[in-house]
């Protein structure tokens, strides 16, 4: 599965649709850095027993692009997407892992450009109005807001709602479990993307348990 694919693209609606579909059932993304290739499974088994089964896979350890081959083989109940991809040979390299979504921490012409021609749907990061409307001008309509927490919050998605009325976001960076409410109360926000559910303590020690407790308690705050 590389941008090459003769398979035919689907239209930007279709990815906007995808990327909507996938967020829903995330409502909470986690944000996974595999340290250990040993934590790939259980961890993953742990957030899906919390209920989190849409997971964003980043190419910051060796081990990402493995984890996300191997989700794929071994967990197909699992969404699995790829995060900070930051250039085109990333990109290339996790659709060829079998990546389900991409995500990247910012926007740049290139990788947006790249993704257009792409059966993989994109979902870009932004953090100004400015980078939210280089994608808008390809036909993007679906974003992470990143870093969340330091480009204004639910503050700059409120002022994002007025002019960028059809915009939905992925607001990443800073959120935890005493935001995390006031986030997803706004119209404009899909799901949200943390790794609080991902201490390294817990990972270090295998206690997968209390992966799962964190992600189901997070989860239980949105019901
Ligand atoms: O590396 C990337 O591409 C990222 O997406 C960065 C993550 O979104 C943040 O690291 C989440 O950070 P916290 O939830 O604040 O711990």
């Amino acid at each position: 599965m590389t941008h090459a694919d003769s398979r035919p693209h689907p239209s930007m609606a279709d990815k906007s649709a995808s990327i909507d579909a996938f967020c829903a059932r995330a409502r909470i993304m986690p944000v996974i850095t595999i340290a250990r290739e040993q934590d790939i499974l259980p961890l993953a088994d742990a957030l899906a027993a919390g209920g989190l089964t849409v997971l964003e896979i980043t190419l910051r350890s060796a081990h990402g692009l493995s984890a996300i081959r191997r989700l794929r083989e071994e967990r197909p109940n699992l969404c699995v997407g790829a995060g900070t991809v930051l250039d085109l040979a990333m990109l290339d390299a996790v659709q060829q892992a079998g990546a389900q979504f991409i995500v990247t921490p910012g926007s740049t012409r290139e990788l947006l450009e790249a993704a257009l021609a792409s059966p993989v749907p994109l979902l870009p990061g932004i953090s100004t109005a400015s980078d939210l409307m280089l994608g808008y001008a390809m036909g993007y309509r679906r974003f992470k807001l990143f870093p969340a927490e330091v480009c204004g919050g639910t503050a700059a998605l409120k002022a994002f709602a007025g002019p960028f009325g059809d915009v939905r976001f992925c607001p990443t960076g800073g959120v935890n479990p005493g935001n995390l409410q006031r986030y997803m109360e706004q119209p404009n926000v899909m799901c949200v993307g943390g790794t609080w559910m991902l201490d390294s303590q817990w990972i270090n020690n295998g206690d997968w348990a209390s992966v799962q407790h964190s992600s189901a308690a997070a989860l239980a705050l949105l019901d």
